[in-house]
């Protein structure tokens, strides 16, 4: 099928033009976020930006401009690129070989333009280095990805880096088996329409995947931001008693158990007192350090105010609560702070309760409170556990 392709592809190139320019102020926008990744991501378009009326201007411009160095943009844009993604992802960016890679595309170009003039071997090598590019981006994001592995802005993106990879692939065998040797790469025929129309979806779909991303780190970090304890780190009051309602829903479902230690610092206003308050915040965050790296997979620490955690032990039984608790407690008496307020120690008193079928989550938190209050009664920096162990009461969920 023979079609005029300029009447094909003028109006896709301006339309590229247009979406370029936008993603390029929507990445600007973006810049203030912080995210790593945004500014190569930025540089990949504005470089399509310069490159599309330099290949507009073929025939009118010099080659040296048109060709050569339109060319190497497009070769810089596509190196851009990977490098927003290598940092997105905080890795390492690789200019070296995608620079030393970007030089070789631009030797080849003008080799073929200045000393044998070949419009295949070029296309061959400005194809080469952007299907190389395309397929390190896909395999990157496979090895390295680590948000929402099944979001659809992941698999977009390693999908149309694979896709425009074998396009650029196709695209070199299609000029090197053309007989006569072209001349012109806007051919008048339908494979090399599209060929051209898929390598000018390039930058703005790979950006466009790119921008979806940006957006899912922003939603989580906010997620992480409301559902988070700023000091500590541990989950806020409100997210661990939405995460306790799951856990006893799960616990309920699979017939398996839940432990809650409730845990509160030993006369903490002493600490205040004595240390001053900033200190007072050393030591409430290096006692969630201190819990954070004693707890399993699925275990989860909270901060209910002040001094006072809690921690859910999903598939834990009451026994083996009661040893993580005894654990930290040990822990919490050795645990040394220090910090630029001086040296200090504290302690920690603990309640535990395993959840019973049929309880609130409510009633669970009220039965560790008590058996904290217990702890605190009987002389602090000790664990006591909640008389009704789930193991004599009749399961009743
Ligand atoms: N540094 C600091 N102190 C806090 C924070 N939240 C609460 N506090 C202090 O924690 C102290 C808690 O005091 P109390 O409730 O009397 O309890 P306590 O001194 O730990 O005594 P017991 O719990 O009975 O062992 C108060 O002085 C609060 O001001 C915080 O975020 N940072």
């Amino acid at each position: 099928m023979n079609i005029n392709p300029v009447l094909v592809l003028a109006p896709i190139f301006l339309t590229t033009e247009l979406l370029s320019l936008a993603l390029c102020m929507v990445l600007a926008s973006l810049r203030s976020s912080g995210l790593p990744g945004v500014r190569q991501w930025l540089l990949a378009n504005m470089a399509v930006v310069v490159y599309l009326p330099l290949l507009g201007l073929r025939d009118i411009i010099p080659d040296f401009i048109s060709i050569v160095l339109a060319n190497g943009i497009v070769a810089l844009s596509a190196a851009c690129y990977y490098a927003g993604c290598a940092h997105f992802l905080g890795q390492p960016s690789r200019w070296k070989y995608l620079l030393a890679g970007a030089l070789l595309q631009v030797l080849a170009v003008t080799y073929w333009r200045y000393g044998v003039n070949s419009l295949p071997l070029r296309v061959m090598a400005i194809s080469a280095y952007g299907a190389v590019v395309c397929t390190a981006t896909s395999w990157l994001m496979l090895r390295h990805y680590t948000g929402r592995r099944n979001s659809v802005h992941y698999r977009l993106l390693t999908g149309l880096s694979c896709l425009f990879a074998v396009a650029q692939i196709a695209r070199s065998i299609y000029f090197g088996m053309l007989h006569p040797v072209p001349t012109n790469i806007m051919l008048a025929s339908g494979w090399n329409v599209l060929l051209l129309c898929i390598g000018a979806a390039i930058m703005p779909a790979l950006s466009m995947a790119a921008v979806l991303m940006l957006h899912e780190a922003l939603q989580t970090e906010a997620e992480e931001a409301a559902n988070r304890d700023f000091m500590t780190g541990a989950l806020s009051r409100k997210h661990l008693f939405a995460t306790g309602q799951q856990f006893i829903l799960q616990a309920a479902a699979t017939r398996r158990p839940l432990t809650l230690l409730l845990i509160d610092l030993d006369h903490f206003k002493t600490i205040n007192d004595t240390y001053g308050h900033a200190a007072g915040d050393e030591v409430l965050r290096a006692f969630a350090d201190m819990v954070g790296e004693h707890l399993r997979g699925r275990d989860v620490l909270g901060r209910l105010g002040g001094e006072e955690f809690a921690v859910l032990l999903p598939d834990a039984s009451l026994a083996s609560a009661q040893l993580v608790a005894e654990r930290l407690r040990l822990r919490a008496q050795q645990h040394l702070v220090v910090s630029s307020f001086g040296e200090c120690r504290y302690s920690i008193s603990i309640g535990v309760a395993g959840w019973l079928g049929g309880e609130s989550f409510d009633q669970l938190c009220q039965r560790a409170d008590q058996a904290l209050y217990q702890a605190k009664n009987s002389g602090r920096n000790r664990v006591h556990t909640s008389q009704l162990a789930p193991e004599l009461l009749p399961q009743s969920a």
